[in-house]
């Protein structure tokens, strides 16, 4: 593959008339966490639609390495999973994960699943257990392993720790700097939790109002303190 999987140029979307993302120019690396930053509303969801083919740009480009975003959509080259949980909550894990798998993959699905339960060990210990029945960071869980059976080159994460205990973010973040580094995925993590988002992206773009207001590697901004980061924000 030559390039970035996934980059935008430029970028400009919304809804209708009304304009949220300005000019945003980033790029997805294969290994490595992008952290999207941004107080509410900034247009962090806006910007990871955009980027997977679900909404179009209003100006300016992404470029995906596997074609169109809507193809690479559709094929698993892309995936995102959205904040929201989402899960066949009257479905077992093992039903979940191969109700992801694309049907042209389906020779593939018990390694992909080996995969994600070696990510995600409480859903191997769970597999027959209907998903509806499991804690909100299981369920987390269980939409990242989900977007796993698709064997993804991108991987757009919106705010995985919302509404979780410590402990279980920590896994979680754990997780996606792993799934990053021993999978070669590129990572874009929109995130809340910036402390925690820092401490596993490689790099970092902050929005304000749909515009970047800082871009560059993650490790410059850890040592800011609450001051710095408002004025930054
Ligand atoms: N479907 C929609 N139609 C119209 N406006 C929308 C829609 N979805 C989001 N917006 C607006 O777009 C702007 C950016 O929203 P977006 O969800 O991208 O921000 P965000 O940074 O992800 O915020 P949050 O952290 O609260 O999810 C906000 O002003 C929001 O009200």
């Amino acid at each position: 593959m030559t390039g970035p999987p996934l980059s935008c140029d430029q970028l400009c979307a919304g809804y209708g008339r009304k304009r949220v993302l300005h000019e945003v120019t980033i790029r997805a690396l294969g290994g490595r966490v992008l952290a999207v930053l941004g107080h509410n509303g900034a247009g962090k969801t806006t910007l990871l639609k955009t980027m997977a083919g679900l909404m179009k740009p209003q100006a300016g480009q992404v470029t995906c390495a596997a074609g169109s975003t809507t193809a690479a959509l559709r094929s698993g080259f892309t995936t995102f999973v959205p904040s929201e949980r989402f899960v066949y909550p009257d479905l077992t894990v093992e039903e979940n994960l191969l109700l992801a798998t694309p049907a042209r993959s389906r020779r593939d699905a018990p390694d992909r699943m080996a995969r994600a339960f070696d990510y995600y060990p409480v859903l191997a210990h769970r597999r027959h257990t209907r998903a509806g029945l499991f804690s909100g960071g299981q369920q987390r869980m269980l939409s990242i392993g989900m977007a796993l059976m698709r064997a993804p080159s991108v991987l757009l994460l919106d705010e995985p720790s919302l509404g979780l205990a410590p402990a279980v973010q920590d896994h979680l973040f754990a997780s996606v700097r792993r799934l990053a580094s021993q999978e070669s995925l590129a990572v874009v993590l929109v995130e809340q939790n910036v402390t925690k988002a820092l401490g596993v992206a490689d790099e970092v773009i902050v929005l304000r109002a749909g515009r970047t207001v800082h871009s560059g590697a993650a490790h410059e901004l850890s040592g800011l303190d609450r001051t710095q980061w408002w004025e930054l924000f």
